[in-house]
């Protein structure tokens, strides 16, 4: 096990005190390092680079996201859920591919104007869920920008050698499968900007809680090694990242829109109208894990399920024409069109956020 990073963050040597105040250095050794948890990568901080020790018998998953304010979390976020969402869409990354969180490196350009109340909070956000995921900071790069909030995470994991989840695995007959729900994380974005009147304050709460901090299933990740075949984590939306797993599989799938599982809070805002069902099926945000399966490990998927806690969903099968994603809609009919997912660029189109 990593050492954990200590306590609380921002004690140290105390330069970090008004916000006129703040200094790349002071904020490195006061709010950084507290977060390496002294483990010797991270050399204090005070290298050019993290030293890792491999481990034999493993491999190392490394992945990166980025995050922007107003592209990926609403400017006025609270810090520190900010600092756990970037956390947390990494580390689901890493348990799509049955890896376990090893350590992180952290890009940060912070605006000109930020004060250290703000990178204060946006620490212990770290903090907390570092110690969550039992993982610890070994190194970054902090600097200033005159555009918005633009984070950076490198997650770097382990997974026994030659057993990682790939996206490619998926075989004609094999069962798709999800975990949790979907459509929460898109539908709390909405939540958080108020634009869900209709719901409770309950839901609206459930919902924004969602979208602003993501639940990575890193406990089901590694436990899928020797029963799913492909493996990925929805980000972008279920049908697009469907179609990603399909393409690298050289396969097709065919999905029920009726069997998505969905939030009783989601539920709701599909019977008020406030949203449609297909519309759930690309939103994005989602964090949760599509893998697929041979049927012959149905139960023991459904079994996994009960032992996590976790519900696994069957929503279709792989079927064999390559690359298209069928969806059949609650009536029995293929839903056309399709909507896929999130994109940052597409052709012919300029996104203005
Ligand atoms: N700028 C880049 N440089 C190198 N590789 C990249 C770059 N952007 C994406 N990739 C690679 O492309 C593949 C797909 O990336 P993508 O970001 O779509 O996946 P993801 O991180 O699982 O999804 P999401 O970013 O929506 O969470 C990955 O192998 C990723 O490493
Ligand atoms: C303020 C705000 N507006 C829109 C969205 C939706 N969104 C943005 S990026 C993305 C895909 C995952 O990101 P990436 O592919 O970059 O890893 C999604 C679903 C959001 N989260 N916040
Ligand atoms: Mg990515
Ligand atoms: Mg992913
Ligand atoms: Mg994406």
């Amino acid at each position: 096990m990593s050492p954990v990073p200590s306590d609380s963050v921002g004690s140290g040597s105390g330069h970090l005190a008004e916000p006129e105040a703040v200094d790349e250095f002071a904020l490195i050794a006061d709010l950084f390092v507290p977060l390496t948890g002294g483990h010797p990568a991270a050399r204090g901080l005070a290298d050019d680079a993290a030293f890792l020790v491999a481990e034999p018998g493993t491999e190392t998953v490394l992945t990166v996201d980025a995050m922007v304010a107003g592209v990926h979390f609403l400017p006025d976020d609270p810090p520190d859920l900010i600092a756990r969402k970037l956390i947390r869409v990494n580390l689901s990354d890493l348990a799509a591919k049955g890896a376990e969180p090893v350590a992180l490196l952290l890009a940060a350009a912070f605006p000109h104007d930020v004060t250290a109340d703000w990178l204060r909070a946006f620490a212990e956000g770290l903090r907390q869920d570092l110690t969550t995921y039992d993982t610890v900071l070994i190194g970054g790069d902090t600097v200033a920008t005159p555009g918005p909030l633009t984070l950076s995470l490198t997650a770097i994991g382990r997974v026994a050698a030659g057993q990682g989840l790939p996206r490619s695995g998926a075989s004609v007959g094999d069962d798709i499968w999800v975990s949790g729900t979907i459509g929460d994380g898109s539908l709390g974005l909405r939540a958080a900007r108020g634009e869900l009147n209709g719901l409770s304050a309950a839901d609206v709460a459930f919902l924004a809680d969602r979208y602003r901090l993501p639940r990575p299933r890193i406990e089901l990740g590694p436990r899928l090694i020797g029963l799913a075949g492909a493996s990925m984590d929805v980000s972008d939306g279920l049908i697009q990242d469907l179609g990603h797993l399909c393409r690298a599989s050289g396969v097709g799938a065919r999905i029920e829109m009726a069997l998505v599982p969905l939030s009783d809070s989601a539920s709701r805002a599909v019977d008020f109208g406030l949203v449609t069902l297909a519309s759930l099926l690309s939103g994005g945000d989602d964090y949760e894990v599509l893998f697929t399966a041979s049927p012959r490990f149905a139960e023991a998927v459904a079994a996994l399920g009960g032992s996590l806690g976790l519900p696994l969903t069957r929503i279709g099968a792989i079927v064999a024409h390559a690359d298209a994603v069928t969806v059949i809609d609650p009536a029995g009919s293929p839903l056309v069109p399709v909507e896929g997912g999130w994109r940052h660029f597409r052709a012919g189109q300029r996104r203005d956020v």
